[in-house]
């Protein structure tokens, strides 16, 4: 079996694949009397012909090395993973070949990032390292086919990054 290790979520890597949410540097202004920075439309929301959605997953924890097996994409709309949490969780991410994904990237994100997945974006589902695994999932609610699923013929063993 592959191997792969994570590595820590930069904004630079994942750009491609999405959005990295979090309350690093300035926010982008300051409301509510000076009490709260707003750190303002930070994703590429993308719900095409449907709707925004919030849904909530309740979803068992992972442990690393992680056994990759199945990839999948929406390719309707975006779908972002916040944590409910301050634990991070892990994130995986391929590169797009057309009808298949290519070269398979992990992160583990900092505890208080969120991210979100640029509409089609192939991708390993909600994956928490710790319990709960409590997430707000942003994404499209709508008719058609927004799930295609990409098994993977010889699974990935995912495993920590490097200390
Ligand atoms: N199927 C579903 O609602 N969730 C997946 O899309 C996922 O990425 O976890
Ligand atoms: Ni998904």
């Amino acid at each position: 079996m592959s191997s792969l290790r994570a590595r820590t979520l930069t904004r630079n890597a994942f750009t491609p694949f999405g959005d990295v949410l979090d309350t690093r540097g300035a926010p982008d202004r300051i409301i509510n009397q000076g009490l709260c920075g707003r750190f303002h439309d930070r994703a590429r929301l993308d719900f095409g012909d449907g709707r925004a959605g919030i849904s909530l997953f309740d979803a068992e924890p992972r442990a690393l090395p992680y056994r990759l097996e199945l990839l999948e994409r929406h390719p309707l709309g975006s779908q972002a993973f916040i944590p409910m949490t301050f634990q991070p969780f892990l994130v995986i991410v391929a590169e797009d070949l057309g009808d298949r994904p290519g070269q398979v990237h992990a992160f583990v994100t900092a505890p208080g990032q969120a991210i979100n997945f640029l509409r089609g974006t192939w991708h390993g589902v909600l994956t928490p390292l710790h319990a709960p695994g409590l997430f707000a999932v942003i994404d499209r609610i709508g008719d058609g086919a927004n799930l295609e699923e990409y098994p993977l013929s010889k699974p990935i063993l995912v495993e920590a990054a490097e200390e």
